[in-house]
This record gives structure tokens, C-alpha cells and sequence, in this order.
């Protein structure tokens, strides 16, 4: 395992075959995942059904298609560094950050784990020029899940303020649930084919907190090959989360035992407890999340009267 600011740059590992890695994902989730839950009204696009609200184009791969936003792909820093378009002169590698989570909804503690993360990567020599949050899908039935549509909405709004932060809103976009792998290796493999940069010089990684790295370990809930694949192929930065023990969670796990030189554990410097659930405690209490997530968010999850069930004074929201 790394730690912020010890050692250099991992070596650099072939990426995997995206395209084939993701279909075949996608295949395998096919199979194993139930189907969405919402029933929406569907309508034929190139023979095939999407659903009514994304009428985007259905791929013969049988994704939706949905482009990868890369406005705030800092190319300033790839040229910089290369002189020339994704041709680095030294073994320079550029990082890109996956999110994936329910953000139900977005806080200030998502936004903060990109800062973490770019930070000690950068003190370890690599330039991180993007990240994305990635909404989950519908079919991931969580509790109190609200539909993506508005939970695409707020992380674009929460992003506002960020930099280098997009969200991809390809994953809650698809027809049926995404596997994380899959989206990792669809932003790879579109960045890829943009031709901003090469894929040597490209690492793709999973941004997370500790309590996603140990549901690795959690039963039935993550395919081990992919597990594996995400370690090897990407690269994992984990935040320290409620003083979780990311040592113990990787010393007891064969596979990120095994991948340890590729996982990267980051402490907050400013430990807090933010997160959805709290904010959505507070909503239906009545209670203000102002300084939790930012005011864009508030203001439409006050506008739409989200996260409510229970609230009867709108008015304390934003404190
Ligand atoms: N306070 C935090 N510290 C570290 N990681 C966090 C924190 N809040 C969220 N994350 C990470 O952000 C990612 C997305 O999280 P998610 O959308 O599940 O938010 P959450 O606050 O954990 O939600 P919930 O409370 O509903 O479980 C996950 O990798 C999660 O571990
Ligand atoms: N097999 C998988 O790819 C797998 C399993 C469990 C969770 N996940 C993802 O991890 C994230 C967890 O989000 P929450 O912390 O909000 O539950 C979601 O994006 C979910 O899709 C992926």
C-alpha cells in the first residue's frame, strides 16, 4: 500500500482491453443483477427500448450511448508536461479519478475526496487532469434511493465550483446496473479514443472511501476477477473514512494484499463525519445541511421537495 507523500510512482502497468473488459462486465451483470426497479415508459430508438427520459442512442453493445464530458480535462497540464498532445518526454502519468457511489445526495465530503486524492498523488509525481463522479444506476437498489435523474442533477450542480470534477452520467444513463469495472474501463477506453491522450500514459483509478474498499471483502457483493482487475489494471485511492483501518481492511484481503503497490491510502487532514445519510436525516427532521453540501444542491433539493417524506418545515433548510 502507498501513503501520501512516501514513495515515487508505481511502475507503469498495461491498461486492459477496455472495450472487451467492459462488455464483458456487462454481460456477466446481465445475469447476475436484478432488473431495474422503476418501471418507466419505454420507447423504440434503432430497435431497440430506452427508456423515455434518456433518449439517447442504444449501441449494438446494448449501452446507451452517452458522451464522456471532458471540458474540464486539464490538456494545459498534459502539454506542459509532453510539449506535444499525450506524448510525454519522461515516463510523466497522468490520472484520472472515478467516483462511483449514490451520492444521494452529493456533499462537501465528495468534493473533498478529489482535492485528497489529487493532492497526494501529486506529491508522489503523477498530474491528475480530471476526475468524474459517477451517479449510481436505478437498479441499485439502496435505500431511500431517489432516481438518478435528480441525483445526476445535483452532482452537476455540486461540481459547479470544482476545477477538474465532471460528472458522467453514462452509468446511471444504461438500461440496467452498471458494474463498477465497466464504468472504469468506458472513461479509459473514451479518453483513449479522443485521442487527447495516449493510453501509456493514462491510469484511470477508483477513487474511494474505506468503507468501499471493505465491502470488497463483503459476500456476493463484488466479483472477484473484477475486484482483481480494478487493483491490477487501475488503482485504487482510498480515503481514510470514520477511522477505518485501511491497513487492516488490505492485511486481511488476499487480493489487495496482492495489489497493495497500487492502492493508495490517504488520510483527511480535517477529519469529519459528513455524508448522505446524515444529510438526509437532517432534511427530514427540518433540520439546516448548509456548509454540508453546497447551496446550488440545497436550493433544488428544497425546489423539488426532495428527501422529505417525513420533513414539514422547508424553510430551515438552508439553516
Ligand atoms: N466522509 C467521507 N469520507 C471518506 N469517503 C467518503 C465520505 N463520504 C463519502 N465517501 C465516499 O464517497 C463515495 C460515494 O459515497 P456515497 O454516495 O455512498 O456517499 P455516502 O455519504 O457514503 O452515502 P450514504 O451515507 O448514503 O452511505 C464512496 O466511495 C464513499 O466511501
Ligand atoms: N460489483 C460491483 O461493481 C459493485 C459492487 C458493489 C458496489 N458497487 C458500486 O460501489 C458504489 C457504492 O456506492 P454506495 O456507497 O452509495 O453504496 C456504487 O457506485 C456501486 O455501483 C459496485
Amino acid at each position: 500500500m502507498r501513503k501520501l507523500g512516501f514513495d515515487g510512482p508505481g511502475p507503469v502497468r498495461s491498461l486492459p482491453l477496455a472495450r472487451g473488459r467492459g462488455n464483458r462486465s456487462a454481460l456477466l451483470c446481465c445475469r447476475l443483477l436484478p432488473p431495474p426497479s422503476s418501471s418507466i415508459p419505454c420507447c423504440p430508438i434503432g430497435g431497440r427500448i430506452a427508456p423515455r427520459r434518456f433518449q439517447h442512442l442504444v449501441m449494438d453493445s446494448g449501452f446507451v450511448d452517452v458522451p464522456l464530458p471532458m471540458d474540464k480535462i486539464s490538456l494545459s497540464s498534459v502539454q506542459e508536461s509532453t510539449g506535444r498532445i499525450g506524448c510525454p518526454e519522461r515516463n510523466q502519468m497522468f490520472v484520472v479519478l472515478l467516483s462511483a457511489g449514490s451520492f444521494n445526495p452529493p456533499t462537501y465530503m465528495h468534493l473533498r475526496l478529489f482535492e485528497l486524492a489529487k493532492d497526494a498523488l501529486e506529491a508522489q509525481g503523477y498530474v491528475v487532469i480530471g476526475g468524474y463522479i459517477s451517479p449510481a444506476n436505478d437498479a441499485y437498489r439502496k435505500k431511500d434511493l431517489l432516481p438518478s435523474i435528480h441525483r445526476v442533477h445535483l452532482c452537476e450542480l455540486a461540481c459547479r465550483t470544482s476545477s477538474f470534477v465532471m460528472v458522467d452520467p453514462w452509468e446511471a444513463k444504461q438500461n440496467s446496473y452498471q458494474r463498477t469495472l465497466t464504468v472504469l474501463s468506458r472513461i479509459q477506453s473514451s479518453l483513449c479514443h479522443s485521442g487527447l491522450i495516449r493510453k501509456e500514459s493514462l491510469k484511470v483509478m477508483l477513487l474511494c472511501g474505506s468503507d468501499l474498499l471493505e465491502s470488497f471483502a463483503t459476500p456476493g457483493v463484488w466479483m472477484l476477477d473484477q475486484v482483481r482487475t480494478i487493483c491490477q489494471d487501475f488503482g485504487i485511492v482510498c480515503i481514510r473514512r470514520e477511522g477505518k483501518d485501511i491497513e487492516k481492511i488490505i492485511s486481511t484481503n488476499e487480493i489487495l494484499q496482492e495489489n497493495k503497490n497500487n492502492i493508495f491510502s490517504v488520510d483527511e487532514i480535517v477529519p469529519n463525519q459528513i455524508s448522505s445519510t446524515r444529510v438526509r436525516d437532517c432534511i427530514r427532521r427540518g433540520l439546516s445541511v448548509k456548509y454540508l453540501t453546497p447551496d446550488e444542491v440545497i436550493d433544488y433539493i428544497k425546489d423539488q421537495k426532495l428527501y422529505l417524506n417525513e420533513i414539514k418545515n422547508l424553510g430551515s433548510l438552508m439553516g
